[in-house]
């Protein structure tokens, strides 16, 4: 048995839990015997395989509270460890935590945190930096099995926020090839990662401990996050981007466009249907969401290069700049300001919006356009020179596009930078392709 299948074996004695006394039959994980976990190499990883006919509609997961991973059960755990956190509410006390009572370096940071340090972090953060300790802890944590599933860091080679933060092989060049909204969503994910660092790096400088989670890991344990949550509302979290869980066996579930299974979450846990009916050695999938290629790389660290029915160009980068102070304040008044894309499809309505207060000396008293806006007219009037600018931005892009495709093709001698720059010229071609079509609509 390889060590993966050995760690496998451990994740399902332990998340099955079917030989401990205290829990009740119905707190077990059921997992379908309908299913495996198996390996699909480059095409995606591990994902989940259907070992016999599974109808639509079927129960095929059930993952307990006590057994999903985020802010509830952290600070649960974490609680254990230490007597200054009463906790009180059913969300924490009816969790299964079977304390160990195995101390040691990691769980003094859990004795000097007290309820307020946990509750001002975001989930992001706690968990990040709960990963990271208990990824120490070794065989003193609970969460062990589970942890040892997580995929490596060299699983998301292709997610530009590695290639920043590792510096890896020719990563400034390969930053700039990078198509501009690309390099602007990865700009954000840079910002969110070094902010969730910070932070924990401070609380634990306050508390003194130094040196006891380096970047490499907090990368890991950030991107094994952002790449596994899902969403799950919890009572105690302050935005909506607190509201997610990590639920293991559901997150080897691969993504596709169309939603092949569906959630439920109640007091029973993180419940997975099938909305398809699937035959023997299908794998089973989950749509992570409406996701471009570009989202789902700098997100997630892959992309469908083939057929994302999700794909779109964000053009704001064109028009933002032709745009006057007055029609500024108008589009911000109207909540129309920036976040201007298109899909195969065509133009998005903000883009639409966009296109004919460009037409607008003043926007503010235009009937014309308080009609488009309130859906009364369909913006005929704007068509005209909409198009004429539109053609003109799809030109650009095009000519960029055309210059950048090589780059799927590139012949590198250093094996990743050439990996990473197939997956670059996959962007420019799924832009392309939309270019293409858009100008044919016109
Ligand atoms: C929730 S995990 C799914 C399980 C994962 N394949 C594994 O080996 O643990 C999400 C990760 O799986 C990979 N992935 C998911 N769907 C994919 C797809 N359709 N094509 C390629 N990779 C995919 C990506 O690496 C992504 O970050």
């Amino acid at each position: 048995m390889s060590i993966q299948d050995k760690k496998l074996v451990s994740l399902l004695e332990w998340i099955k839990n079917t030989n401990d006394e205290q829990l009740k039959p119905s707190s077990h994980s059921y997992i379908s015997s309908k299913l495996e976990v198996k390996d699909y190499g480059i095409n995606g990883g591990r994902g989940i395989n259907a070992t016999s006919n599974i109808n639509r509609s079927e129960l095929i997961l059930r993952i307990p509270p006590s057994f999903l991973l985020n802010t509830n059960t952290v600070i649960t755990h974490i609680s254990k460890y230490n007597d200054s956190i009463k906790l009180s509410e059913p969300y924490y006390t009816s969790l299964y935590t079977p304390y160990n009572n195995l101390s040691d370096k990691f769980t003094k940071v859990y004795e000097s945190l007290c309820l307020t340090d946990l509750l001002n972090l975001t989930s992001f953060q706690l968990l990040s930096l709960y990963i990271c300790l208990e990824k120490q802890r070794g065989e003193n944590s609970f969460w062990k099995p589970f942890i040892d599933m997580l995929p490596d860091i060299s699983d998301f080679k292709y997610t530009p926020l590695i290639w920043k933060v590792n510096q890896v092989s020719n990563y400034e060049k390969l930053l700039l090839l990078l198509p501009k909204s690309t390099k602007q969503h990865t700009d954000n994910v840079y910002k969110r990662f070094m902010n969730d660092y910070e932070i924990v790096e401070n609380l634990l400088h306050k508390k003194d401990f130094k040196n006891y989670i380096t970047i490499e890991l907090f990368l890991w344990s950030w991107m094994c996050i952002n790449s596994r949550c899902l969403y799950m509302t919890l009572p105690q979290s302050k935005t909506s981007a607190d509201n997610f869980t990590l639920a293991p066996y559901v997150d080897f579930l691969n993504h596709s466009c169309e939603d092949q299974c569906s959630i439920k979450v109640d007091g029973l846990g993180f419940q997975v249907f099938t909305t398809n009916s699937y035959s023997k050695d299908q794998q089973l999938y989950l749509s992570y969401g409406p996701h471009s290629n570009d989202f789902l790389l700098c997100e997630y660290g892959f992309v469908l290069p083939y057929e994302n029915k999700w794909n779109d160009i964000n053009i704001s980068n064109f028009i933002l700049p032709l745009l006057d102070n007055n029609q500024i304040d108008f589009l911000k008044d109207n909540d129309y300001y920036d976040n201007y894309t298109l899909t195969a499809q065509g133009i998005s309505f903000r883009t639409e919006v966009a296109l004919a207060v460009l037409q607008e000396q003043n926007p503010q008293s235009s009937r014309k356009l308080q009609a488009l806006l309130n859906g009364i007219s369909d913006g005929s009037v704007y068509k005209y020179k909409s198009d004429l600018l539109l053609i003109e931005i799809l030109e650009k892009i095009i000519h960029t596009c055309n210059n950048s495709l090589y780059l799927e093709y590139s012949d590198d001698e250093d094996i990743p930078t050439r990996e990473r720059k197939r997956i670059i010229g996959i962007l420019y071609r799924n832009m392309l392709d939309i270019c293409k079509q858009v100008k044919e609509k016109l």
